[in-house]
């Protein structure tokens, strides 16, 4: 029996509108979301940007499917499913985002030390716990030729990082969860909001971390 029609249709409206901010381009990236002990997901390969909802996947929290798209369709599940996985069982996420947009693949470039990092930008108010003085620490781990294989390294950022709600993937994009898909879409909106101020900024020569004390130097 069809079951989810929410989360399904949601899936499908939220692709089509990341595809607008160039977050799904390419067939890549996309949104999972987890609804009463259940999870839904893309297939793999196809322009999200035109999904159908009997495209969408269903899945148990350990990954088994439970619903899949008819055979004559020939959809195979997301290759980020392992990923989308380990965020529910980590960090109780409700959704997940990934997102190929430029200004993450961008920000995992120009930052140092394996972590991008940003304070000082009323943007940050937008991540759950986060005030204006914090400083925002995104951890970067490197790209793998597979999706997939990104997974133990997701997992290890997860746990060095207890406090975030999102990885970098250096070249490739980022993982972006919240509690429920609302807050995930907000997060992954200030993340992205933040990665490009981060590289407008850069432009301009001005240090994203320490914003404050440049203009304050400046003034001096
Ligand atoms: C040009 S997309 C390359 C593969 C990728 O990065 C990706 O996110 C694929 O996701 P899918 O859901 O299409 O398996
Ligand atoms: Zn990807």
């Amino acid at each position: 029996m069809n079951s989810g029609g929410e989360a399904k249709s949601l899936i499908v409206d939220l692709c089509r509108q990341f595809y607008t901010l160039g977050w799904v381009s390419g067939t890549g990236g996309g949104i999972s979301i987890k609804e009463n002990g259940k999870v839904y997901m893309a297939p793999s390969g196809v322009q999200k940007e035109r999904l159908h909802i009997e495209d969408i996947f269903v899945l148990d929290e350990q990954g088994r499917i439970l619903e899949m798209p008819q055979a004559e369709k020939k959809l195979k599940l997301s290759a980020c499913a392992p990923l989308f996985l380990k965020a529910y069982e980590l960090r109780g996420a409700g959704a997940v985002i990934h997102s190929h947009s430029i200004y993450a693949v961008l920000a995992s470039l120009i930052s140092e030390q394996e972590e991008f990092r940003i304070s000082h930008m009323e943007m940050i108010k937008g991540i759950r716990g986060m005030g204006y003085h914090d400083t925002l620490v995104v951890p970067i781990i490197k790209n793998t030729a597979y999706e997939g294989d990104l997974t133990t390294s997701l997992e290890q950022a997860m746990l060095k990082y207890k406090s975030t709600f999102a990885v970098l993937v250096e070249r490739h994009g980022v993982y972006v969860w919240g509690k429920d898909w609302k807050e995930a879409k907000t997060h992954a909106e200030c993340y992205d909001y933040l990665f490009q101020a981060s590289i407008e900024l850069r432009k301009l020569g001005v240090s994203s971390n320490s914003f404050t004390c440049c203009i304050a130097n400046n003034h001096t």
